[in-house]
């Protein structure tokens, strides 16, 4: 039985309620937390583990943790990143709803640990039932003496406030949240200075995601050393994968790092295959910003080696025949998808979430939007696929944040691994504009 570290309890009937999770052994790490451990034991614990940032970009928790300055008498402050907009993942929304104890609890924990008296929980505005429901939360812990003043009579104290996001993808890049939160527009910020230095009213402030602090509960109770020794090398723990798509059994599983690529998707107890009748075309790993991959680099490294869920194996061989994790959002493809239409689904969403602040972002979204479009709707030009990947690259790294990257990936990488079907569009325009016209040249299936 694969281990649970996160979703144990959560078919358990009313572990939504104080009660029940109180009674799977709820709010024990709060207890050992506030009464028998230093805040630097606490952190101590989270570097032990090795857990790294399940928001996207992997950064190692204890390490930001470690980082977050202490000025004399400013305060600090601690923010769950639930704003979860990256299309094809919806494991934090997944795991607020069913066990919005477990975030609560790691909330406390975590603020303990980091000295914060103030903590936030910023939620993609869409899921108003889901902040409904963590404030109901809240208020219960509150009453059972977890939240408020002088928790279980140990002096400290801490007031958790849920804020409802701004309804725009970009407030889900911390620094742009940041500003969502101080009641401005959500511009991001250049980094450095990284939120652990200035962050929230320009007080040191640490922003994790709502993944990410749900795991500190565990660790505080079985230590660092125990969580480290779940998963594969750097890549310690479980991960929550959001899985969709082509397959038998979509869904929100928690897997053991280090699972075959192949028998996630595969296997009866996660994906279930390939939707039957039909073939693995492409994969796209870690949410609409990571490249994409075709089925056969998706399962099998340069070496013949089985590709593996975990942040070194996914990203082996880099851009040219790798991908990333990132926040877990695994979508796969079979051979009726259409590449080029999805790679224009994924610009058309990215130039309309653009925040417009860096010229590359703004005006690249547009144009590549615009170039795929046509070749999509049987309008391209000869030189239309090399025009995209300059745009592509001229974005790349030049942007205040990576929203620009993630746009620029997801079409470079279809076209690297894709392009004689974006060529076929551009040479049988009245072919490929037929209703559910897909492709059907020499590509690996599997
Ligand atoms: N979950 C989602 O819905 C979603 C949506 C879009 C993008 N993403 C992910 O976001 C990722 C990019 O996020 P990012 O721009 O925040 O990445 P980043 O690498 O800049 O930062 C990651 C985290 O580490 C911290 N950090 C990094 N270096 C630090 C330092 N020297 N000192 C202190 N703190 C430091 C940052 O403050 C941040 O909290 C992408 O990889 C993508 O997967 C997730
Ligand atoms: C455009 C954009 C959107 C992002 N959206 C989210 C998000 O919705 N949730 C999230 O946790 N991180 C998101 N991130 C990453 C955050 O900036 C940040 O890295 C993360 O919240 C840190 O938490 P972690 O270290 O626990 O992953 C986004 C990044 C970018 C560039
Ligand atoms: S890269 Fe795009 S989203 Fe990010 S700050 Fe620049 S314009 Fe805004």
């Amino acid at each position: 039985m694969a281990t649970k570290i996160l979703t144990e309890h959560i078919n358990v009937p009313g572990i939504e309620t104080f009660d029940v999770y109180r009674k799977q052994g709820g709010y024990t790490a709060v207890e050992k937390a506030l009464k028998t451990m230093t805040p630097d034991e606490i952190v101590e614990e989270v570097k032990k583990a090795g857990v790294r940032g399940r928001g996207g970009a992997g950064f190692p928790m204890g390490m930001k943790w470690s980082f977050l300055a202490k000025p004399e008498g400013v305060p600090r402050y601690l923010v769950c990143n639930a704003d979860e907009s990256e299309p094809g993942t919806f494991k934090d929304h997944y795991l607020m709803k069913n066990l919005p104890h477990l975030l609560i609890e790691g909330m406390i924990v975590s603020s303990f640990a980091l000295g914060a008296n103030k903590s936030f929980i910023y939620v993609r505005g869409e899921l108003m039932y889901v902040i409904r429901i963590l404030e109901k939360a809240i208020a219960e812990a509150e009453a059972k003496g977890f939240l408020g003043k002088n928790i279980l009579g140990t002096g400290y104290d801490l007031e958790l406030v849920v804020q409802p996001g701004g309804g725009a993808y970009i407030c889900g890049e911390e620094t742009a949240l940041l500003e969502s939160l101080e009641g401005k527009r959500g511009n991001p910020r250049n980094k450095p200075p990284f939120p652990a230095v200035k962050g929230l009213y320009q007080c040191p402030t640490v922003v994790n995601n709502v993944e990410s602090i749900a795991t500190t509960s565990w660790i505080v109770n079985n230590g660092g050393d125990a969580y480290a020794a779940i998963g594969i090398g750097r890549s310690t723990g479980t991960k929550l994968i959001s899985a969709s798509g082509h397959i038998n059994k979509p869904g929100v599983y928690e897997i053991e790092l280090g699972v075959p690529v192949e028998d996630f998707i595969y296997a009866d107890e996660w994906c279930g295959g390939i939707r039957t009748g039909h073939k693995f075309k492409a994969l796209v790993a870690g949410g609409s910003s990571v490249p994409i991959l075709p089925a056969n680099l998706a399962l099998t490294l340069a070496n013949g080696e089985k590709r593996l869920m975990s942040y070194e194996s996914l990203s082996d061989g880099g851009f040219a025949t790798g991908t990333m994790l990132g926040s877990g959002g695994f979508i796969v493809f079979d051979e009726t998808s259409c590449i080029v239409r999805n790679t224009w689904n994924f610009s058309r969403f990215y130039h309309h979430e653009s925040c417009g602040q860096c010229s590359p972002c703004r005006e690249g979204t547009g144009w590549m939007e615009k170039v795929l479009h046509r070749i999509e709707y049987g309008h391209g030009h000869q030189q239309d696929i090399d025009l995209l990947v300059d745009v592509a690259k001229k974005i790349e790294g030049n942007t205040i944040c990576p929203l620009g990257d993630a746009a620029a990936w997801p079409v470079a990488s279809a076209i690297r691994h894709f392009r004689d079907e974006f060529q076929w569009h551009i040479d049988n325009p009245s072919e490929a504009t037929q209703p559910g016209a897909v492709y059907r040249g020499e590509m690996a299936l599997v």
